[in-house]
């Protein structure tokens, strides 16, 4: 292992030019108009696992329906390196699509050239979610190539790319292929989420689950003159706006009766998950970028964000957002929110509460616009527990190249895949993120420190070696 740690230290710029390559392919699945640059990188990897020796293959997932529109849904790329039955096969997964970037929303820098700043931060779109964490894997394989050394284990790679915008076709896909192209699968790891803080990695057992709502407003044929028609129709933005605000309260509670109902009660067992963490309250205004917190105490927080469901708005399709002063009235505005769910909240129990919810609160108006409502894509939530031999090797990876025990920690975001592997495969799915919890993903700016490319890089290898030596 001595050998690949320096090797991985030695040849840092090498990684980085191959994340250079990756960050310039702007892979944004949930714009239609990127749609043939997700392909476009999904070729790149097949090319560049394809020169590490890998054996692989592309599958088709058919078609999306896109409000309409039929997009052909980019493929998974699944890779082998090795299939020596004395040794373990770990399947790793990650994926190759990013959030939508734009220069505007106020990146410093193009979001899809990568920049490396004073600070040795690498900045661009997908640095750190996730092609950074994809190309640790990939980085890992290359030193062994180079070094001509053996991998500890045979690795299966397992590449998607819509994480972003659901996972369309995926979890019919792992089902389908549990007993075939994964079963020789010993246990699944993947890097896909953050540190707690800034300088401590950790290893993840749980994930909340997201139900991704459109709330559409329609009324007159077309987009009208204030000046003409306002005060004599009924206007769709105001509508929306009306009923958006009925969801959530400004401290954070959700307002769809019944919503709690199912929310696990905290045990004194999960209270003391929240101790011994190394996370300051001030690490959360950095990464925030400003003090707005809602509760004082970090156990508050965590639970927040980890045990809790929240519901967050993130836009409004149709409306007018341009600078300057257009008296318009528009025909058809699309409010889009989300609710973050965990255990034991029920995805489809959530939509029907949501949906009746905003129909009522729709009718209370009084309108003759058309309400229309629904949940666009769900993922469960997913908790499992740290004490695993997988976790154990983990444990040991990251002493080994970071010299600190790691943090045991929930996430509040969502990978709704890790629990489809579990399920299907019936094997302990180990969460091992590369970068830190202040790296911005889905925010302006997003990075990954060279450091956590290096080491994390250093880390998968490292996890290949322990969970080779344990028994699972
Ligand atoms: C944690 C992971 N890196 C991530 O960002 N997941 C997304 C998944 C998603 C679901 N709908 C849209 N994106 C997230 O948690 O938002
Ligand atoms: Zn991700
Ligand atoms: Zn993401």
């Amino acid at each position: 292992m001595d050998q690949f740690l320096e090797y991985v230290d030695k040849h840092q710029n090498d990684f980085v030019e191959r994340l250079r390559k990756a960050v310039a392919i702007p892979s944004v699945s949930g714009d239609p108009a990127h749609r043939p640059d997700v392909f476009k990188m999904a070729e790149w990897l097949v090319e560049e696992l394809k020169s590490l020796d890998a054996v692989v293959e592309t599958r088709d997932l058919g078609k999306q329906d896109f409000h309409g529109t039929e997009l052909d849904l980019p493929p998974i790329v699944l890779a082998t390196v090795g299939t020596d039955p004395k040794k373990k096969t770990i399947l790793v997964y990650g994926h190759y699509d990013v959030q939508p970037a734009l220069l505007e929303d106020g990146w410093n820098t193009d979001p899809f050239t990568l920049v490396e700043d004073e600070n040795n931060r690498l900045i661009g779109r997908g640095s750190s979610d996730d092609k950074g964490p994809v190309l640790g894997w990939m980085n890992v394989v290359d030193a062994h190539k180079a070094l001509g050394l053996e991998l500890p284990v045979n690795i299966m790679f397992c590449l998607e790319g819509m994480e972003e915008s659901g996972s369309e076709g995926l979890d019919a896909f792992i089902f389908e292929e549990a007993d075939k192209y994964f079963k020789d699968v010993d246990a699944v790891c993947i890097s896909d989420n953050y540190w707690l803080g800034t300088s401590k990695p950790c290893l993840t057992y749980g994930l909340r689950g997201v139900s991704y709502f459109h709330m559409k407003v329609k009324g007159p044929a077309a987009d009208l003159h204030s000046g003409v028609f306002g005060g004599t129709i009924h206007e769709p933005m105001t509508d929306l706006f009306k009923v958006m605000s009925k969801l959530v309260d400004v401290d954070g509670k959700i307002l769809v009766p019944g919503i709690y109902e199912h929310v696990r009660a905290l045990s004194d067992e999960e209270q003391k998950t929240y101790d011994d963490l190394s996370f300051k309250m001030e690490e959360l205004h950095d990464a925030v970028g400003s003090k707005i917190n809602i509760h004082d105490s970090i156990r508050e927080t965590l639970q927040c964000r980890w045990r809790n469901p929240s519901l967050s708005i993130h836009g409004v399709e149709g409306g007018f957002y341009s600078p300057g002063d257009k008296t318009v009235i528009p025909a058809c505005v699309t409010g889009k929110f989300s609710i973050r769910t965990v255990p034991d909240m029920n995805p489809k129990e959530v939509s029907a509460l949501v949906v009746k919810f905003c129909q009522d609160e729709f009718e209370k108006l009084g309108s003759k616009n058309k309400l229309d409502v629904h949940c666009t894509h769900d993922g469960n939530y997913w908790l499992s527990s740290p004490d695993h031999p997988n976790y154990v090797a983990a444990a040991k990876a990251v002493e080994t190249v970071y010299k600190v025990k790691p943090d045991l920690t929930r996430e509040g975001g969502s990978i709704p895949v890790t629990l489809s592997f579990q399920d299907a495969l019936k094997k302990n799915v180990l969460l091992l993120p590369m970068g830190r919890g202040d790296d911005g993903a889905h925010s302006i700016n997003e990075k990954l420190d060279r450091s956590n490319y290096i080491c994390g890089t250093q880390l998968l290898g490292a996890y290949l070696y322990e969970v080779s030596q344990i028994t699972l």
